[in-house]
């Protein structure tokens, strides 16, 4: 497993469509490795290795105590993917390196479940947010050098689709065939005049992923 990058695959449950259709589970996931079954069994099984491979095709089932468990023993709820591949993306952060973290995959397939999630269902990216805000109270709190520290943290939020760079935090931008993505000599990669908004606590940066994710349904209009 390679410390820099990391590739993870995520397997959600069927959606209606895929039930009403009776369709058959050609995926199987065995430790960090997929298997893709041939539907027509033609063909011999295709096995694909990444550092992760997360079960989340069933969800939990109640049992007859109430409580909520794992349907099946392998199945990755957030919690889990958070600390496989969240967690060391913050701990890098914390060490001052530039991270990045972003899913991939066809519309439907599960990408705002796994970074956003839903309501109390949190994913990725608000658990990350929770966490940097109490390693900066902890470290305020119990580190005499950095009680005098001084910490930003800021949140931008952008789509791109189509080719198409839009600020979700800035409407303003949708109408003009969106921004320009530059590259600086030393910084790198950016996007120009892309919205900048200091945060200084997570319920600021929900209220931003909020109003992005009003402005993304703008965007898609
Ligand atoms: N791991 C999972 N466990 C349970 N449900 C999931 C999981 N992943 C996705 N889903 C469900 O599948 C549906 C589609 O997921 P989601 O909206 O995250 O897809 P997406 O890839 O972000 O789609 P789009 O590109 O269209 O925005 C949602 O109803 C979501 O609740």
């Amino acid at each position: 497993m390679s410390d820099n990058l990391k590739v993870a695959v995520r397997l959600r449950p069927f959606n209606e469509r895929e039930k009403s259709r009776s369709s058959r589970l050609i995926i199987n996931m065995n430790g960090g490795t997929t298997i893709i079954s041939d539907p027509d069994d033609k063909y011999p099984d295709k096995k694909f290795t990444f550092d992760f491979s997360y079960w989340s095709h069933d969800g939990y089932r109640e049992r007859d105590d109430g409580y909520l468990e794992p349907a099946d023993q392998r199945y990755a709820d957030q919690t889990k993917v958070f600390d496989d591949l969240g967690r060391g993306v913050l701990e890098n952060a914390w060490k001052g390196f530039n991270c990045s973290l972003f899913a991939y995959g066809q519309t439907g397939s599960g990408k705002s479940y796994s970074m956003v999630g839903f309501d109390s269902n949190k994913g990725i990216i608000p658990i990350t947010c929770e966490e940097l805000f109490k390693g900066i109270a902890e470290r305020k709190q119990t580190d005499e050098d950095e009680k005098e520290a001084e910490y930003q943290v800021s949140v931008s939020m952008l789509e791109i689709y189509n080719e198409t760079v839009k600020d979700l935090l800035n409407i303003s931008s949708f109408k003009k065939g969106g921004l320009k993505v530059r590259e600086h000599p030393q910084k790198g990669f950016y996007v120009e005049q892309l919205q900048v908004s200091p945060v200084s606590d997570y319920a600021a940066i929900e209220g931003r992923i909020a109003e992005g994710t009003r402005n993304r349904t703008l965007a898609a209009t």
